[in-house]
């Protein structure tokens, strides 16, 4: 059985169905972790300025084939729509001229456009009506559509307006051309991945054209379940529409390398989300050792550790991302790589000799008796203080994070879902990439199929 969100799983924040719960956490006895409301991820912004690396970009002018739906897009989640679907030649978006970017005058001193409200954009087919947020790499505005395709006339679009930098232009492009090939493996808009519409330069700008979602995962926590996170039955809904992304992620061997919360936008009624920021992404080829891909709090070992990689790194972000999302907690606040490892091995004991052996940073951080070297900031000195630690057994599992203390008096059904969810999350989050749930085998597991 597969589980459509109704609106009614996304209605309750967890304080209205499990209080008990809710109270622990609000009371702190969910742990030591960091709220997920307290984190800034403008914070992370250095370590994202190294990982975003110039990227090949091959854009053909060839044409492909679009399938194009003419029903409601949020009626994805539902097995039984029904569509009238006609096949049309689109031609593959052209990469504008590439520019050897001096600022532009319509960019500030970092690159980024300078937001005109009412600015009409594309020769007039887009007016920008409001900013939605600034990245790293980009600000995005909503807009209206004024022409063009009559049916898409009056329709609201998110333009991603790329900084006028050569490297990020070109990632831009890259970002692009995964978006392209996602939407052509997905022509029923099925698999939750936000869909790019078309793109164009504007004064020296890439602009890529989106559908137009809603708020981002980290606020929906932060409005609905503020240091407690969501019901277990959005967490449920939310985790079966993510593994049918990763699904195809996987299936056209695509690692996303940038999953956390902030890149998962919802619609406005919160019932289905998108998996959105392909910036980071890659081909699974393209794994070269680089300790700072993805964001930290969500970063897989095998990154950290040096290990060569594939696209299971994104399924330990899922893993990362879903215990937030029921908690309102970070899994691991580590303030560096260092302290993300010592975090990693309290949660799931220690990694295996074969593991640590082909680390290419492995000395680094373990010495020849296999004992860890943790580095912290010595709290008079501020100078870093290494200490040597051996870890056998986990101190303190999933389980022992996630269960109420007063468990006893959850309805013996919602005891279920939440021990099957203990599973899942403990299966996503192996340290050995190997071992790690597959979406696939997530998408049967029983906490999804229900
Ligand atoms: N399709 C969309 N619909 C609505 N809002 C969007 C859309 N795409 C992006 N946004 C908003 O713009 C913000 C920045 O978008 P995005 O993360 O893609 O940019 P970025 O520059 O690559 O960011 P980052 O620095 O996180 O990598 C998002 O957090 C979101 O709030």
């Amino acid at each position: 059985m597969s589980v459509s969100p109704t609106p009614a799983d996304f209605s309750l924040g967890k304080i209205e169905q499990d209080e008990a719960q809710a109270q622990n956490f609000a009371e702190g006895q969910g742990g030591d972790q960091i709220s997920a409301a307290d984190y800034d991820p403008s914070l992370d912004r250095r370590e994202d300025e190294q990982r975003r690396v110039n990227a090949p970009v091959v854009v053909s002018d060839e044409e492909y084939e679009e399938e194009e739906d003419i029903d409601d897009m949020f009626a994805v989640a539902t097995s039984e729509r029904k569509k009238v679907r006609k096949v049309k030649k689109v031609a593959k978006p052209s990469a504008p001229a590439l520019i050897a970017t001096n600022l532009d005058s319509a960019a500030d001193s970092e690159g980024y456009y300078s937001i005109i409200l009412g600015e009409q954009l594309d020769g007039g087919r887009y007016q920008v009506f409001s900013s939605l947020g600034k990245g790293m790499f980009a600000n995005v505005v909503r807009a209206r559509v004024l022409q063009g395709d009559p049916n898409e006339t009056g329709k609201e679009v998110a333009i991603k307006i790329v900084r006028c930098q050569e490297s990020m232009y070109k990632a831009g492009l890259k970002e692009a051309q995964i978006l392209m090939k996602l939407k052509q493996g997905d022509p029923e808009d099925k698999k939750h991945i936000v869909r790019l519409d078309r793109m164009f330069e504007h004064r020296g700008h890439l602009c890529l054209v989106f559908e137009n979602l809603s708020m981002n995962l980290r606020d929906v926590v932060k409005r609905f379940g503020k240091d407690v996170g969501l019901n277990i039955r959005a967490v449920r809904a939310y985790a079966h529409q993510l593994f049918l992304a990763l699904s195809l992620l996987r299936k056209l061997n695509i690692m996303h390398a940038d999953i956390k919360p902030d890149n998962i936008l919802v619609n406005e009624q919160k019932t289905l989300l998108k998996l959105c920021d392909l910036g980071s992404a890659s081909d699974a080829s393209e794994n070269d050792i680089t300790p700072y891909l993805v964001s930290r709090f969500y970063r897989a070992p095998e990154i950290i550790l040096g290990v060569p990689y594939d696209p299971s790194l994104d399924i330990w972000s899922i893993g990362c991302t879903l215990y937030e999302l029921y908690t309102g907690k970070i899994l691991f606040p580590g303030r560096s790589n260092n302290q993300m490892l010592l975090l990693m091995m309290e949660l799931k004991g220690r990694f295996n000799s074969k593991m640590i052996k082909k680390a290419k940073f492995g000395d680094v951080y373990f010495d020849e008796m296999g004992a860890f070297q943790s580095v912290d900031i010595d709290k008079v000195t501020g100078a870093d203080v290494m200490k040597k630690v051996h870890i056998s057994k986990p101190s303190r599992d999933l389980r022992a994070r996630i269960m109420p203390s007063a468990s006893a008096k959850l309805k013996d059904e919602e005891n279920k879902m939440l021990l099957s969810f203990i599973d899942l999350l403990d299966k996503c989050l192996a340290l050995d990439p190997a071992r790690r749930i597959t979406p696939r085998e997530a998408l049967v597991h029983p906490f999804i199929r229900g």
